[in-house]
């Protein structure tokens, strides 16, 4: 028998948003029988009673699972019953929305969305919370009634005690017959016996998740449960807050107005962007609504709760957006968003002495709650001046640096205010007074050298992992029991060795917390000598494999290859016991400096260092090393090899080699110049536990090495220049890392040595003449003038004319 035309239709219809013919057939079935095959009805609006049917039927079954779990997992809770809470009841919304119990006249069922295929969510009939932070407040028995519609209406959804209130996930068809003040979302909490109402500016009519992440101003009563970040509730009682509490929002009535006139579900484009919405009330609330289209019409539609969204994106966070501080949490984020909006909305206020709230900016919001988040995400490192961490008596120590003659770093440590207009400028300087030592987020970088603007330069004090880096970055614990409290490894050789010196199996520091002189000499003599650095990395070097596949010659060291596994065993636990090293090593003041012979900035210490001593950290973003080539970085002369293991564990691909790339995030090690064989620091790879006693661990790797330490291999005295062997070979033209004149003035300077060089200023003495010929005479000066400008006391000309013109 040929297929009916109106089945196919309808299977058209649905297919046309994402649902299957085997989804819809058995649906399409049911709704025949309780249509009493009445086709119209269920064609009616593009089929939106078999779409509805459809999706009712897949919450119905999501619920029903996630009831079970909650069974199972013991959860105790009463739930009333609800009457659309069979696995298949179609139309419910709209009946629950109408209150029309039988088969419902469906086209005038939402007269703001005018017929719409929409996927609306709603709150989940049977869906609990199980947040943390709820069961942190399980003492606090709360009945929430929810129910849309009429303010007042008394037809509770969804009552529930023992657990805070579901957060309110809250839009659905009723919601569209809102017009005016009055509509809105009912909330009641009947412990406080309050109910108020969740205004229309901060609820999607056609989807939208609402955080109702609260800052409190404490103009509530604590009896009526103060909402905050810690417990997700939804609103806030506040009996007034209908009344008196107008929200306003950040454009969002404009844009929900825009939606509700348009949301049928064939005009919801593909993949569009999900907008955040904030409002807050003159009562001190402020709301946000996300709002996700691109889930509408999603045949694997599931609503997630708080708890599976946190979770999600706090992964994000930590591989996407390279946070990596272990305490980092997204609803923290969230609450500082509020708090940011609130304290702009009230400096403006203050500032127009108006009682009207004006509405920043999502833009400046933005800004101003990135930095702040920076400044307070508990980066200790002052930036680009001192590795010294912790305290009072460091931040006058700082003010002293920063008298210093040189330029110091707080000459880079910049918020790019010059993107801020005055009243946005005044703002931020409100929240946060970068003057009294506090960091700044961005150093716009220039090479003076090259006088280019490179990509900014931001600040970051560990390191970060870019995205396909495979660097699983799992906290690992030592307990305190593992390590008695004021040994340097000497208690090796007691009876009860304590667990970080018996790892580390050799200790290398001494008890004044630098490096055994033995071990160090042993290192730095490995690490210079070319013969044995070609043995130990060249033939593993996957960066060498590619072009000189099998064959053992002298690395062309385009990135400083640095770990040499002999070393790595004995190369020392900065665990337990090293962290104590570390801290004394990181009390050593650095400054960023502007060096006058011609290498741009550097870095050099304000105090004398003993040989074998810590300096600083190397930090970057681990990439991969094909990641690191993909990236338009002019030269790889901030970038490392994260090699270990290479020799015992075969060579790895280049999609799982790890370097570390300070090109556009790092530390003060960034600004470390190069300085050919007998530089005053080395690297040498070590373990380090936070004070947490955690510590970053390296799947990759396998043995959780993670951080490049510069050490000291002599005395070095105040002031000097702090450098180290990039190991660059000067004879490699093919490599971008190789574009600067080394001007490191070592007699075993190996550019100097080089008879090349002569080549590379005549290539350089081409590339001006070529450069010339293209350009006028105007230009030529314009370009001379900036030169001259940009050359400091000590620039020789030469270096000028020998640069690439490129600005
Ligand atoms: C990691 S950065 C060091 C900081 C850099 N000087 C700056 O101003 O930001 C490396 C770059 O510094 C410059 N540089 C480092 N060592 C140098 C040297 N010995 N001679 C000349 N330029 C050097 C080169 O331009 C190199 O690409």
């Amino acid at each position: 028998m040929a297929p009916d035309p109106r089945v196919l239709k309808a299977f058209k219809a649905m297919k046309a948003i994402g649902i299957s013919e085997n989804k819809a057939k058995p649906v399409l079935k049911k709704l025949l029988k309780l249509y009493e095959k009445n086709w119209e009805l269920i064609e009616e609006e593009n089929y939106r009673a078999l779409a509805d049917a459809i999706f009712e039927e897949e919450d119905a079954e999501v619920s029903e699972q996630k009831k079970a779990k909650i069974v199972e997992q013991g959860e105790n809770f009463e739930e009333e019953p609800l009457a659309d809470v069979e696995p298949l009841r179609p139309l419910k919304r709209l009946r629950r929305g109408l209150e029309v119990p039988a088969t419902p006249p469906l086209s005038n069922s939402s007269p703001v969305s005018g017929g719409a295929l929409l996927r609306r969510p709603k709150l989940a009939e049977g869906e609990l919370p199980s947040t943390s932070m709820q069961r942190q407040s399980q003492d606090k028995t709360k009945a929430l009634q929810l129910s849309t519609g009429n303010v007042g209406a008394d037809t509770p959804c969804l009552t529930y005690k023992g657990k805070e209130p579901v957060l309110p996930i809250i839009a659905s068809a009723e919601n569209r017959s809102i017009s005016g003040a009055s509509h809105g979302v009912l909330i009641r909490d009947s412990t406080v016996g309050s109910q108020y109402e969740v205004p229309i500016a901060v609820i999607h009519p056609d989807f939208g998740f609402l955080f109702n992440f609260t800052r409190s101003l404490g103009i509530r009563d604590s009896s009526a449960g103060n909402v905050s970040m810690d417990e997700p509730v939804g609103l806030e009682p506040h009996p007034s807050q209908h009344i008196g509490g107008e929200y306003r929002s950040s454009g969002a009535q404009a844009l929900l107005t825009k939606r509700s006139s348009n949301c049928e579900l064939a005009n919801v484009p593909e993949g569009s962007h999900p907008s955040l919405e904030i409002a807050s009330s003159t009562l001190g609330e402020v709301k946000i609504s996300l709002t996700c289209n691109s889930a509408v019409g999603s045949p694997n539609f599931h609503k997630p709760t708080l708890d599976e969204l946190r979770e999600l994106m706090e992964q994000r966070c930590l591989r996407s957006y390279k946070i990596i501080d272990p305490n980092f949490s997204f609803m923290n984020v969230m609450k500082d968003l509020c708090e940011c909006y609130w304290e702009l909305v009230t400096n403006s206020s203050r500032e127009s002495q108006e009682r009207v709230s004006v509405m920043p900016s999502l833009d400046l919001l933005r800004k101003s709650s990135a930095r702040d988040a920076l400044l307070s995400g508990g980066s200790e490192e002052n930036i680009g001046m001192s590795s010294s961490m912790n305290g009072t008596a460091e931040r006058d120590e700082k003010q002293e640096l920063k008298d210093c003659e040189f330029i110091n770093s707080s000459s880079l440590a910049v918020v790019p205010q010059c993107q801020l207009n005055a009243d946005e400028l005044r703002v931020l300087n409100d929240v946060k007074d970068i003057a009294k030592g506090q960091e700044g987020v961005v150093i716009p970088w220039i090479n003076e050298i090259n006088n280019e603007r490179l990509l900014p330069f931001h600040y970051i004090s560990q390191n970060l992992v870019f995205q396909n880096a495979c660097v699983n970055v799992s906290l690992y614990r030592i307990g305190d029991e593992n390590c008695c409290s004021s040994c340097f490894g000497d208690c090796l050789s007691s009876a009860v060795a304590c667990a970080c010196a018996r790892q580390s199996g050799e200790y290398v520091y001494t008890s004044e917390g630098v490096l055994e002189k033995e071990f160090l000499d042993e290192y730095i003599s490995m690490t210079r000598d070319p013969q044995q650095q070609c043995l130990l990395n060249c033939r593993c070097c996957p960066l060498e494999r590619s072009r000189n596949e099998g064959i053992i010659e002298p690395c062309k060291g385009h990135i400083k290859r640095n770990i040499i596994k002999e070393c790595w065993s004995k190369c020392g636990c900065y665990r337990q016991c090293g962290n104590r090293v570390v801290q004394r090593g990181i009390n050593c003041k650095l400054q960023v400096f502007f060096t006058p012979d011609g290498k741009g900035w550097g870095l050099r210490t304000l105090e004398k260092l003993q040989k074998g001593a810590f300096v600083c950290e190397f930090v970057g973003e681990i990439v991969t090393i094909k990641e690191l080539y993909g990236r338009n970085t002019k030269n790889l002369n901030c970038s490392v090899l994260l090699d270990a293991y290479w020799a015992s564990k075969g060579v790895p691909k280049d999609e799982e080699a790890l370097c570390l790339d300070a090109t556009c995030y790092g530390n003060v090690a960034r600004f470390l110049n190069h300085r050919c064989f007998d530089a005053n620091l080395i690297e040498i790879p070590v373990e380090i536990e936070s004070p947490e006693h955690h510590y970053y661990h390296v799947k990759h790797i396998r043995s959780s090495i993670f951080m490049l330490a510069f050490f000291t291999t002599r005395d070095v005295d105040a002031f000097e220049e702090l450098t180290w062997d990039y190991g660059i070979d000067f004879d490699d033209h093919d490599h971008l890392a190789n574009a600067f004149l080394c001007r490191c003035g070592s007699k075993f300077c190996r550019n100097m040595k080089r008879s090349s060089i002569s080549a590379r200023i005549q290539s350089h003495a081409e590339y001006k003449m070529s450069w010339l010929v293209g350009h006028s005479i105007v230009e030529i000066l314009k370009r001379c003038r900036l030169i001259s400008s940009l050359m400091k006391k000590g620039d020789e000309v030469g270096f000028s004319l020998a640069t690439p013109l490129s600005c």
